[in-house]
Parts: structure tokens; sequence; C-alpha cells
């Protein structure tokens, strides 16, 4: 299960408009602390487990979230230390301090204590945080058996994944309002462990989200193999990728699976696969709901022609592996049609260049630039749609990183594109079966394996 499957995914700008939006409607800054305050001492609370606390507060308002979580919970008799480090810079950052009555110990002379509470910086961080804060904070860590962040680990940055600091694993990050980017992009997502939402109580929405599973569509009476959807898979140099690509396309639903192949003989996947010789005219038969071109494909003049011909097909693609390497990303901007990219970051780059910006800045851009929805991959998957929406994927399997699961992710988003799901929802669907597949195949598994356990996982 994905935690917070769903959720609006807020950057730290959309994060104070949607707080101004709420002060606007009446409630006050002071409330917004509390219940963040109030409902991060109940999770601490519980994961603690009577455990001994040390909060370690910062000058801003995660500062003080973390002051109310630590009168909070001396209220409720649980033990609890706090550190400080500056004096809090806002008037209701003051409130907070002002709620916690007990002792604030020297910052460079705290003792650590087996759960380590960081309210030091959240979305509020705006350069790496001074050597003093971060020394502190990684000893205390270092000794901890338990590390809970407030909002963010202190340390990241709040929308683009990034480290501006040397910052320690924690265990739980609470999250007060709602999910921020850097709770699901990389390298800022391997420090977060499990991500809990704090409600503040505060309407949150926009364009960007957390990933869930689309509603599928299920056979019944009335189906039949082509309603079911039909997926073309055009293969090329080399058989096996695509044999991939078409076996995931029918353990994830299609209702039929056309392997277009000009060799004959060669049939390493299910028989249940239909197979036949690759002509251009092959791609126009109007039953087909989803066309997979590149896996396998090859970079010659052969790929090149049958990748032309895919795009006057005038059927929805899925566009993978040799085809984007093949491709212009100015000349599928001149394409009308459906169409999913699915570019690693090797893949991504060659199409659209490196840069500065963040993950899911430059999917959106390049969703935009090619009129594509693309699934740009990773351990932190991101899906941008041409009008902005985002889907952020929470880390999956690193058992993943195997030669062959690019093609299966490829035949599995075609299952879901010929069955009628919009496009951005059959990518979304398709990263999320192909995830949770992965999950079930533990450790060690193949691509082949990864293909079959499709079947289970359709649901
Ligand atoms: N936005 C909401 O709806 C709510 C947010 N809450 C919590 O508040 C923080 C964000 O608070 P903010 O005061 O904006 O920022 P920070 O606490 O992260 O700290 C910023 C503070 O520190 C200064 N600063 C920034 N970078 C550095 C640095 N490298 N070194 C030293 N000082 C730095 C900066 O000038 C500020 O003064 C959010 O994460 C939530 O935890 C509440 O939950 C209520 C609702
Ligand atoms: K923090």
């Amino acid at each position: 299960m994905i935690p917070s499957a769903g959720r609006p995914v807020l950057t730290a700008q959309a994060m104070r408009a949607a707080e101004a939006a709420a002060m606007a409607a009446g409630t006050t800054e002071i409330a917004l602390m509390r219940r963040a305050g109030e409902g991060i001492a109940q999770a601490i609370l519980r994961l603690a487990a009577g455990r001994p606390v040390l909060v370690l507060c910062g000058p801003g308002h995660n500062g003080g979230d973390g002051f109310v979580a630590a009168a909070a919970l001396r209220r409720q008799r649980q033990p609890v230390r706090v550190a400080a480090f500056g004096e809090p810079r806002s008037e209701t950052a003051r409130w907070a301090r002002s709620l916690w009555d007990g002792p604030v110990v020297s910052w460079d002379d705290v003792a650590p204590a087996p759960v380590l509470v960081d309210a030091i910086f959240g979305t509020g961080l705006s350069r790496a945080p001074d050597e003093r804060i971060m020394t502190v904070l990684r000893r205390c860590a270092d000794a901890a058996i338990l590390r809970i962040a407030v909002d963010l680990p202190s340390g990241i940055e709040s929308d683009a994944g990034r480290l501006l600091a040397d910052v320690p694993a924690f265990d739980v990050t609470l999250a007060t309002g709602a999910i921020k980017p850097s709770h699901l992009v990389q390298p800022a997502a391997r420090c977060v462990g499990q991500v809990r939402l704090i409600d503040i109580g505060i309407p949150i929405g926009g364009g960007a989200r957390v990933a869930s599973l689309p509603r599928l569509p299920h056979p019944d009476a009335s189906s039949h193999k082509y309603s079911r959807g039909m997926v073309a898979i055009v293969a090329g140099a080399m058989g096996g990728a695509a044999e991939l690509a078409a076996t995931a396309a029918l353990r994830a639903g299609a209702g039929y699976v056309l392997h277009l192949d000009d060799r004959t003989g060669v049939a390493l996947g299910p028989n249940a696969i239909v197979r036949r010789s690759y002509t251009p005219e092959s791609l126009t038969d109007n039953r087909i709901g989803a066309i997979v071109i590149g896996p396998g494909l090859g970079r010659d003049d052969t790929a090149r022609a049958r990748l032309g011909a895919a795009l006057g097909s005038g059927r929805p693609l899925v566009i993978d592996g040799d085809a984007l390497r093949l491709i212009e990303a100015m000349a599928l901007a001149d394409h009308i049609g459906v169409k999913i990219l699915t570019p690693h970051g090797g893949e991504f780059a060659h199409m659209f260049g490196d840069s500065d910006a963040s993950k899911p800045e430059r999917a959106r851009k390049a969703a935009a630039a090619t009129r594509s929805v693309v699934v740009f991959k990773g351990a932190d998957t991101v899906i941008a749609a041409p009008d902005g929406r985002t889907i952020f994927f929470p880390p999956a399997s690193p058992w993943l990183s195997t030669a062959g699961t690019g093609d299966v992710l490829a035949g599995t988003i075609g299952a879901m594109l010929a069955a009628g799901l919009d496009p951005l929802e059959a990518a979304e669907a398709g990263v999320w079966l192909h995830g949770e597949a992965a999950r079930r195949c533990g450790a060690a598994f193949i691509a082949d394996d990864l293909a079959d356990a499709l079947s289970a996982v359709r649901g």
C-alpha cells in the first residue's frame, strides 16, 4: 500500500498560499500551528511508546510545531526534553515557545535521547544550514533508536528533492498539511523514511498528487478479446525485449496482443501472443488500442521506418527504449494523437537535454513540449501531462534495476491504454501495477518473473 495515495503534493509556495487562503477564510496562524503541533505530538506519543524524546527546535514555524508538540507531550506525561537553535523569528513562533514551560537545553551540549524529533527547519529552509546545526542533528540522529522529522528532515529543500547538507536518514517524517515534492523526489526521498500526513484542516488541491491506482476496466459477460483491448508490439533488432512487452501486455489484461516482426519461428514468449510479419499496413488496423514501440527496436533504418509508420498510423502510442533515441522532441510536438513517452534518466537527457530544474519541472516541460504524457522513470518516477498535471510515485523496489523491466512497463502501459483509460490514467495504472508486481516478486527477480506477476496484481 502507498501511504497518502492520491493526496495533493504542494510546493513550499503552494503550501504558503493554502495557509494564506485558510487565514483569509478566518483561521489564525496560531490555530494552524496548534493543530500541526498537537497532531505531531499524537503521532510521536504512539511511535515513542514511552521512550524518552528529544525535540530539536529551529527559529521558524517548524520549530514552533516542535514547541507545541513538546508541550503537548509533557502534558501527557511523556518524558521529553527540548533544545533550541536561535530565538523565535515571528509572533507565532514566540507564542509556541511560550507554551513550553520546561528548560531549553543549550544547543551544543545537548545529550541525545532514544527518540529524536527534528523540528529545526521545514519548508522555509532557504540555504544550507550552518554546520553547527547539522553536527548536532547528526550526532543526535546517530545515537537515537527512532528518528522522526517534522514536515521535512532539516537540510532538505522542499520542492526539488535537493539535499542542502549531509542529512541523516530518518525513520518517519510527519508531513504537516500536505505531502511536499521532496518527500518523493530523490535524493531527498531516501532520507525521509515512512511519510505520514498530519491533517491541519486546511483545504489543499492543485494539479500535483501522489499516485493512486485508477479504476481498472473489468471484463463482463459482453466482453470479447478486442473489447478488452488490442495491443500491437512492434519488434525489431532484439526480440526478447518485445516478447517481454507483449507478455506484460497480456498479463496486465489486454485481450489480444499482436507481436509484429519479420522473423519467423522465433517464439520466446507465451503461445497466446499472436505473431505476424511486420508490414506498415498492419499498424493501421483500427481495432488496435495501443502500439508499443521501442523495446528492442534497434536504431537502424528498419527501426526508423517502423517508428515513422507507427507515428503515421493514427493509433495511440507508447514510445519507449530505442524509439526514444531515434525520435526528435520537436517532431513529437507536431504529432497529433495520443502518445505516452517512457524515458529513464539517460533517454530523457538525450531527448530534452540536461537541466538544473527539478525532476517534476523537467517532466512537465517535456510533456508540454511534446504534447505527450511523459513517464520520467527512476527510483522516483514522476508522470506529467501536457496540461501540467503531475503524479509522484513513492519509491518502488530497488530490485527493479535489472534488464527488461522497462520493456515490461511499456507493455503494461500499452494494455491500460488499449483498455480505454485516458493516457494519464493509463500511465499511472501501468506504473502502479508494475511497482506492485515488483513488490510481490521480492528479491533478485528477473523481468520475466515481473511480467508473469502482473496477472496476480491486475485485480
Ligand atoms: N505553511 C503552513 O501551512 C504551515 C506550516 N507550518 C510549519 O511551518 C514550517 C515552515 O515555517 P517557516 O517559518 O516558513 O520556515 P522554517 O521553520 O522551515 O524555518 C525557516 C526559518 O529559518 C530561517 N532560515 C532558513 N534557512 C536557514 C538556514 N539555512 N540557516 C538559518 N536560518 C535559516 C528563515 O529565515 C526562517 O526564519 C513548515 O515546515 C511546518 O513545519 C505549521 O505546520 C503550520 C501550517
Ligand atoms: K524538520
